[in-house]
């Protein structure tokens, strides 16, 4: 298994053989998880053989057409795929414990502890008649039901702290807060119990971009504190590379290309990664914008080969017959690309 390449200033200062030798293990490995969604149009695989790890501190970036399968990993990942939904495989390992294989009540006890989820729109589903504060007691009561009352109340005030908010805001109900307030009561409850691995889904979405800034660099000073490895999922490329230290890309419910932020946007390597690149409108092509051809396939029927294939402008006989595998290049880059077979280091 590859460890993503290392934060930004680490990867320039030191030679790969030596970061190799002193990396410290991953705190997240996700191993071959699959989910299938059994509709009754046919079997729609979601998420197929998807394999990473993260170290602590890290911050990943998950991008990838709409449908791609990147909310889908989240919520595998937290256990959380409701039927037509099913996780059929793999490992999401935290800390040596597989979430997977634990029983509904330790996955319980998991959630918050050991990872946290902010979904998309979570702002919005903060309670209306509640305040922030009693949503917060609930959240730490569910899984410290022994800690006391003045120790919950503590725990809250220094999240609101951390997210840069007043405590005063505990006794606040959700009108009462801007939209960039309510993502960091999200935030907030999010870093609670101070969980190892963060998943934060699309959460700038539907706020101004100073707020966006904000909220970003908020999640940047949280990760900080706790030292916590943190997934992005979003399709602001822009955002992403101001923030992330690696990015992933989906395709179709498989990881095409994993690569550090520099490497993604200089030298994409997977054919679907470098058109979403030369996608990104910049001062250069000013009005011109050029798309991906083609459409993303539905995961009923997808292409056979590598689904990306009708739209790849590189494509070969192989890629029609045969599914590349996600093969680790030269810097721990990945990519799951025929183009690639022949330079794999491991
Ligand atoms: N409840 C469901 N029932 C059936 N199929 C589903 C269900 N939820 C998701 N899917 C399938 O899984 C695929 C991946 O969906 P997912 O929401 O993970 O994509 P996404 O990349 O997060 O998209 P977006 O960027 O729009 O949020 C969808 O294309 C759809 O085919």
């Amino acid at each position: 298994m590859v460890t993503l390449a290392t934060s930004r200033s680490q990867a320039n200062a030191v030679p790969q053989s030596t970061v190799a030798a002193l990396e410290p293990s991953p705190v997240l490995s996700v191993e071959n998880l699959e989910v299938t969604y059994y509709t009754d149009l046919g079997r729609a695989r979601a998420l197929d053989q998807v394999s990473f790890t993260l170290r602590a501190g890290q911050k990943l970036g998950m991008v990838g057409e709409s449908g791609s399968g990147k909310s889908t990993l989240a919520l595998a990942m937290m256990r959380m795929i409701k039927p037509p939904g099913r996780i059929e495989g793999g490992r999401v390992v935290i800390g040596g414990t597989d979430l997977i294989g634990l029983d509904e009540q330790g996955m319980r006890h998991a959630r918050l502890n050991k990872i946290a989820y902010i979904p998309q729109g979570a702002m919005n589903s903060l309670n209306p008649v509640m305040r922030i504060g009693s949503q917060m007691v609930d959240a730490v009561k569910a899984h410290l039901p022994d800690e006391p009352r003045s120790a919950v109340q503590e725990r809250c005030y220094h999240a609101l702290r951390s997210v840069d908010l007043d405590p005063g805001v505990f006794r606040m109900y959700a009108h009462e807060l801007s939209g960039g307030m309510k993502q960091r009561v999200c935030i907030a409850i999010g870093i609670l119990l101070r969980p190892s691995v963060i998943i934060a889904d699309e959460p700038t979405s539907a706020l101004d971009v100073v707020t966006q800034r904000q909220v970003m660099e908020t999640i940047d000073r949280v990760q900080d504190e706790i030292n916590a490895a943190v997934i992005l999922i979003g399709h602001d490329m822009g955002l992403m590379a101001q923030f992330v230290d690696a990015v992933a890309v989906m395709y179709a419910g498989r990881l095409v290309e994993i690569s550090s932020v520099r490497e993604m946007f200089t030298d994409p390597k997977h054919p679907y990664a470098q058109a979403l690149i030369s996608s990104l409108p910049n001062l250069d092509n000013k009005g011109v914008f050029k798309g991906i051809p083609g459409l993303a396939p539905s995961l009923l029927r997808l292409p056979s080969g590598c689904a990306f294939h009708p739209r790849c402008p590189n494509a070969m006989e192989t890629c029609t017959a045969v599914s590349p595998d996600l093969l680790t290049l030269a810097n721990n880059r990945r990519v799951a690309c025929h183009l690639y077979d022949a330079e794999t280091v491991s």
